[in-house]
């Protein structure tokens, strides 16, 4: 039992040899140690440079108390799972302080515990042997009993382990409170590592107190605070920076197993370091996702040769660089979005209309004289340059400052950087480039109150942000205007300069669209520069931010008679665009105002059911509606003949007239209708048309042909007979007896029930005439048989009955034939 307590024990000092433990540096260390006690102790170590345990020493410092100073018995902080694999660090670091002499620190700052087998020295493969030892043992065959030892180990729990976890089981039913009363207490009396071990092992010993006492079998150098699973991120810090510090020291001095020299492949890092790479791990996916990940650990690189100087250096904190840090180092030019640093006019923005801009004051009219006939008087500063740098000269105590002039060449001794009294000089300058941020402003539609200025830049305190220019005109023009221009205009832009001249920003700068605030960010004043008054626009005391709407108190500059309602929204508004006004005034200006916005409001409800209307209208005509005309106008009277005319013109010409007049060439001239004499009446045509046929039938006929006068066609109706056609062909040939008339009549087919009527002229010629006579509708024609006698004689008379008809083409002016078949009369 002795011996093994005097096993149990921790290296506390610094001069502690090699072959005894590693020791723990002073106050300097401290923190380290702690910090990776606090990491190592719970979680095992991830690489072979990592482990913070060495086997103990051969030569105890000190011998670990398991009470504490106070004597009171506390519980360990932490229970340590044990894990079962060998401890190569501690060899490692063993190696170094052999060949050093004495390891005078940790470089790790570890507190270099063994993690496994340090129960029994003996049971381990190497023990703390030497260096050569050390070697051997590398390459020993997986059959050695010692390591067959330390699988028997890992294999079995022994009832040291079971009740190392009856111990973190019972600190963990403490609970966070009762640990966290620990710890406070603990830092309260500046307890340390030290005294932690030492309550370890007090408790230890009071479990050892009953009758089946375990405290022999167990490893009280062992850490046994509860395992806290390791976040990713503390197992990579760790990781790295352990890997950083150890490994070279362990590749200086340790000739690393490789499988040429031992032919057994060795866990370099990671959990289950130390042991052959067949031994069974837990190791899972995340795991190997993580060593992946890291950068190739030093230890498998045995070429690297570094000095413990090097591995004495402190670690670096590896921390992952976060991205931004990279994108940051590089250099590029860039472009802030624009909406984003000056939110200007985007598209379907209203946008003021009649605003001609002037960026110098004109002279106009009478001004001119005005303007020549005063000179300013002279001015000038005696200001010394600023003593210290970054100071600027002609503060508030310049001459010029004071009577509102700017410094220049000619009146200030001091240079212009010197010089703080040539803000319009700057303003050019500014200005000049063009650019949205050196003009610094911009125009913007507001709520109530029109359009207004925006700073799209920031303005220090008393800085010039624009100047206000227009038409610089005299008093009497102002009132003219006012009269006659601006009568019914709701917004002024008259502003009072100097010496009876007004500047009307009608056409004028930006300046113009600033609104009235009755707690404004900007101040509005005349400066004479260059012996020319002008007229500015500075930050007010709390400076202008981008984005800030400008105004200023037109209390004072703005001319207009009415007073108009204030929508500056400042808690201290005045109400109105003016002074402040009295109660009784207040209440008349409300009243005419309000008056003012009622007639307003009604206009623009007028003006909303007009379009309505109109809309209406519009969608009701639909699309195609092209609008009315003024047909009393005459411009308009003569644009229509015109278009009428070039209709006309282009129907003649159009293929289908072309057509027309072709066919009325080729048709006999018999046919063709004379365009001269265009008849008006039905009954012309009619009649010209049987005139044609007539004629026809005479230059058609033969001289063997039987030449008939005409035929007439009487249709009955009940008891009354009427001449419905006269022939308008007809034709007869003689077919040896017979002769086959063709009668043509332009009024329907020959019924069954109609006499048709053929005559044959008369003696004395005059039958061709009597057909002309016996027209539809004549006289003649109206009455019946004898009436045809009396033109001609009728040679035959038929029934429709006994007449062929058959209709022949002949268009709109279709021609009926009624083929009659007779014997030729003798
Ligand atoms: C010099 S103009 C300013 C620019 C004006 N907003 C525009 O759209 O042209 C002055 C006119 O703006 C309007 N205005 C300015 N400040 C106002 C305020 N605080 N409240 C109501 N109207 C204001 C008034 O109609 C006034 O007559």
């Amino acid at each position: 039992m002795a011996a093994i307590r005097e096993e149990i024990t921790r290296a506390l000092s610094e001069d502690s040899s090699a072959m005894s433990n590693i020791t723990v540096a002073g106050a300097g260390a401290q923190l380290d140690d702690d910090a990776s006690d606090r990491v190592s102790a719970s979680t095992p170590p991830t690489s072979l440079a990592e482990s913070g345990s060495l086997g103990s020493g051969k030569k105890p410092i000190a011998e670990t108390s398991l009470k504490d100073q106070d004597g009171s018995t506390l519980r360990p902080r932490r229970t340590r799972s044990c894990v079962t694999s060998y401890n190569i660090n501690k060899l490692a670091k063993a190696q170094i302080a052999n060949s050093q002499g004495s390891a005078s620190r940790n470089v790790s700052g570890l507190t270099g515990r063994t993690l496994v087998g340090e129960d029994d020295e003996d049971a381990t493969p190497y023990g703390n042997k030497s260096g050569k030892a050390l070697a051997m043992e590398w390459e020993s065959s997986r059959a050695s009993p010692a390591r067959k030892k330390l699988r028997t180990l890992q294999r079995k729990p022994s009832v040291k382990d079971k009740v190392k976890k009856v111990v973190g089981n019972v600190r963990s039913v403490l609970g966070k409170r009762g640990r966290d009363v620990m710890e406070v207490g603990k830092r309260t009396l500046g307890m340390g590592e030290r005294e932690e071990a030492t309550k370890q092992s007090k408790i230890l010993k009071q479990l050892d107190t009953g009758k089946k006492g375990v405290l022999d079998e167990l490893d009280l150098d062992e850490d046994f605070s509860v395992p806290v699973r390791p976040t990713k991120k503390a197992k990579l810090d760790r990781a790295a920076l352990k890997e950083k510090t150890l490994t070279p020291v362990l590749q200086a001095t340790l000739p690393l197993p490789t499988e040429a020299t031992s032919g057994k492949k060795w866990q370099k890092q990671g959990l289950y370091v130390g042991q052959p790479s067949d031994a069974p791990t837990n190791q899972n996916g995340s795991r190997k996702k993580l060593h992946k990940k890291r950068p190739q650990s030093s230890a498998s690189d045995a070429t690297i040769d570094v000095s413990m100087e090097e591995a004495d250096i402190p670690p670096k904190p590896s921390f992952m660089p976060l991205p931004m840090f990279k994108y940051l180092e590089k250099t590029r030019p860039f472009v802030i979005p624009y909406d984003v640093f000056a939110p200007s006019f985007k598209k379907g923005d209203e946008k003021p209309k009649d605003w001609h801009q002037i960026n110098k004051n004109r002279l106009i009219g009478e001004a001119k004289e005005l303007w020549e006939d005063e000179k300013l008087a002279a001015s000038a500063c005696s200001c010394l340059p600023p003593t210290t740098d970054g100071d600027e000269g002609c503060g508030e105590h310049c001459w010029n400052r004071i009577m509102m002039y700017e410094c220049n060449d000619k009146n200030c001794n001091l240079s212009a950087s010197q010089c703080s009294n040539r803000q319009f000089a700057d303003l050019t300058k500014r200005v000049k480039k063009g650019g949205a941020f050196d003009v610094g402003v911009e125009v913007v539609k507001t709520d109530k109150r029109g359009f207004g200025v925006r700073a799209c830049r920031a303005f220090a305190p008393g800085e010039i942000i624009m100047e206000y220019t227009g038409e610089v005109i005299s008093e009497a023009e102002c009132q003219r205007r006012m009269r006659e221009l601006y009568q019914n205009k709701q917004c002024y832009y008259l502003m009072e300069l100097e010496r009876g001249l007004i500047i009307d920003g009608t056409r004028g700068s930006m300046a113009r669209f600033i609104n009235h605030s009755c707690e404004p960010n900007c101040d509005v004043r005349m400066v004479k520069v260059n012996d020319v008054p002008r007229m500015g626009v500075f930050a007010g005391e709390s400076g202008i931010v981008t984005g800030q709407e400008l105004s200023y108190d037109y209390n004072f500059d703005n001319f207009g008679s009415t007073h108009q309602i204030c929508y500056c929204g400042a808690p201290s508004c005045r109400g109105f665009l003016s002074k402040r006004l009295n109660a009784v005034e207040q209440k008349k200006m409300l009243k005419v105002e309000l008056e003012r916005q009622r007639k307003e409001a009604e206009e623009a409800q007028r003006k909303a059911v007009e379009e309505q209307r109109r809309k209406k209208i519009k969608t009701d005509r639909g699309s195609s509606w092209r609008g009315w005309l003024a047909v009393d106008d005459p411009e308009t009277k003569e644009r229509l003949k015109r278009e009428k005319r070039e209709r006309e013109e282009a129907e003649k010409s159009s293929s289908r007239a072309m057509r027309l007049a072709r066919r009325r060439e080729s048709m006999p001239p018999t046919q063709v209708k004379p365009t001269a004499e265009k008849p008006d009446t039905k009954r012309r045509r009619t009649t010209t048309v049987e005139f044609e046929t007539i004629r026809r039938v005479s230059t058609e006929t033969s001289a063997d042909e039987e030449v008939l006068a005409g035929a007439q066609v009487v249709k009955r109706t009940g008891r009354k007979s009427r001449v419905v056609s006269t022939a308008s062909s007809i034709s007869a040939s003689t077919r040896g007896k017979e002769t086959v008339v063709s009668v043509a009549t332009r009024e329907g087919l020959v019924d069954s029930e109609d006499n048709i009527f053929l005559f044959v002229p008369d003696k004395d010629g005059e039958g061709s005439t009597g057909v002309e006579k016996n027209r539809p509708g004549s006289k003649a024609a109206s009455k019946s048989k004898e009436a045809i006698k009396s033109v001609g004689r009728v040679v035959k008379s038929f029934t429709g009955s006994s007449v062929k008809s058959s209709t022949s083409s002949g268009g709109s002016n279709k021609l009926r034939q009624t083929m009659l078949s007779f014997s030729k009369i003798e």
